[in-house]
Parts: structure tokens; C-alpha cells; sequence
């Protein structure tokens, strides 16, 4: 049975607007922020930036219901970021309340379990689209296969890293229900790797007039023998802050070309 009707088109109690403006958090309100948004699904990829680049902050609480953690700007490009939270409810969450503060193009920056043997640790993905096999995505749409990128934006993206590949992949909420027969299933339906995001930032920046898109690393591969499920956590420390850079010299060349500066 589907989780979202089409007939019911009553009103959410919860808004990413009425959170706000809720004591919920104690929360400042932020003005509003600038049009292109980077979700940092990587740990250590914030204070890497941090580190790396000027950068101011613009409130310590970005005003989501979930965990709100600091959101920033870099001093010379039209872009805001944050870390994005972890699986489809989060990034909802974070998604639909940056697109209430003004945001209108979203670049999800995460890893990825590679389930296809033609992808490697390191190599980077823009995926096509994506199977949503997360919950947050069936409570917007009633018949929901795969979610897709702003094509636009996807193929800019692509022109700027051709070395990225483009596959379709699934996001999955069950870490430790990555089955080998599950991930079979997967290959046959195109898929080459399993994140916990890309689906809902897609169809959730769909349903909320959204740009969106994503850039994936692999950071494991998987097995696919039936009689041991080898795995291991490759990716490092150096190999997630050059990814870093990579998507950020991306995400500024692609401001620059739309000019966004008022
Ligand atoms: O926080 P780091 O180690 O960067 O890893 C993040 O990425 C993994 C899944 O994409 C999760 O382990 C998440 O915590
Ligand atoms: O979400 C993720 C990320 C990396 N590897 C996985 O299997 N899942």
C-alpha cells in the first residue's frame, strides 16, 4: 500500500518554515542565503573546508528539525554549505529548509559502496539517477521508481569532471541489509552502487522546484562472491580531501557561469 495518496492533499503539520519559526531550537533565523547550497555528506569534509578556504559562519544552528549543526559561506564564491546529516530523512530535512531560506540549486557531495565491478575506490561518480529504496521519498510521490538530477545541471557537471562516470545507483536506508542477493538484484536493475541520500535529494529537489544533482566517491567495494562477503573501508583521509577540492573547484566554476551575484 502506498505511504503518500495522491487524494490527500491536506496540509503537513510540521513545515521546514513553522520549524523555523518555532522555539524548537532556539534557533536565530538566517537571512537569506545565497542560491547554490553544497550538502557535505562527509564527516571530515567541513572542517577540511574550514581549514582550506575563507570562509565565514552564518549561523552555528542551521534551523532544520534534525540535529542543527553550523552552516557557512565561502568568502569568494555565491555558495553556501553544510554537512548535510546522515540518510534520505536527514538531507530532506536539510533540503527542504534551504530551499525555504532562498536555496535553489543543491550539489549533494557523498561516497558510495560500489556493488559493480567496473568501479573502483576513488573514482568518482554523477549518477544519472536513482533507485529509492530510502522511505523519506515514498511519503512525497505515490509512485516513486527512481529519482532524477535537474538534467542541466547533471550535464554541466559532467562537462566540468569529465574523469567522473555516470551510472544509475540506489540509496538504500538498511546499511546491514546490503545482501549479496540484494545487491544482484541491483546490477539487474542498472544500479552500480548503494549510498543512503542521492534518491531524496533528487526527487524530494523535484517536488520542491529544486535543482539538484550529485557527486559521489566510491569509498568500498563490495563482494560478489556467494560464499564470503569480503569488505572493507578503503577510502582515506587524503583521498576525501582531494574529492573535496574536486567538488568545490567544480561547484565554483559552475557559479561563476551562472553569475548568481544580485
Ligand atoms: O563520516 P565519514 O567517515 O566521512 O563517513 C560518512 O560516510 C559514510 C557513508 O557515506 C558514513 O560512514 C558517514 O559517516
Ligand atoms: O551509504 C553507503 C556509503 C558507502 N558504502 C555503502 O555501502 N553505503
Amino acid at each position: 500500500m502506498p505511504w503518500c495518496k495522491k487524494e490527500d492533499t491536506t496540509n503537513a503539520i510540521i513545515t521546514a518554515k513553522r520549524n523555523m519559526q518555532s522555539s524548537h531550537h532556539d534557533v536565530k533565523m538566517i537571512q537569506k542565503l545565497p542560491e547554490i547550497a553544497i550538502l557535505f555528506f562527509i564527516g571530515k569534509a567541513i572542517p577540511y573546508v574550514l581549514r582550506t578556504y575563507e570562509c565565514d559562519e552564518l549561523s552555528a544552528k542551521f534551523p532544520r528539525f534534525l540535529n542543527p549543526c553550523p552552516i557557512y559561506r565561502f568568502k569568494n564564491m555565491e555558495a553556501c554549505f553544510l554537512d548535510g546529516g546522515r540518510g534520505a530523512p536527514q538531507a530532506a530535512d536539510t533540503l527542504e529548509t534551504l530551499a525555504e531560506l532562498g536555496v535553489k540549486t543543491i550539489i549533494s557531495v557523498g561516497m558510495i559502496g560500489a556493488f559493480h565491478p567496473a568501479f573502483h575506490v576513488g573514482d568518482i561518480l554523477i549518477p544519472s539517477h536513482a533507485l529509492a529504496e530510502e522511505g523519506t521519498s515514498h511519503h512525497y510521490y505515490e509512485d516513486l521508481i527512481f529519482a532524477y538530477p535537474a538534467h542541466p545541471l547533471w550535464e554541466e557537471l559532467k562537462n566540468l569532471l569529465p574523469q567522473a562516470k555516470s551510472e544509475p545507483i540506489v540509496s538504500c536506508d538498511a546499511i546491514y541489509r546490503q545482501t549479496l542477493r540484494k545487491e544482484e538484484q541491483w546490477r539487474r536493475q542498472g544500479c552500480v552502487g548503494v549510498d543512503m541520500e542521492t534518491s531524496a535529494i533528487m526527487s524530494i529537489g523535484n517536488y520542491r522546484h529544486l535543482q539538484t544533482a550529485a557527486i559521489l566517491m566510491v569509498s568500498d567495494v563490495h563482494s560478489h562472491e556467494t560464499e564470503h562477503c569480503a569488505w572493507e573501508w578503503k577510502v582515506t583521509d587524503a583521498m576525501r580531501e582531494a574529492f573535496t577540492r574536486t567538488c568545490i573547484s567544480c561547484v565554483q566554476r559552475l557559479s561563476s557561469d551562472k553569475e548568481i551575484t544580485k
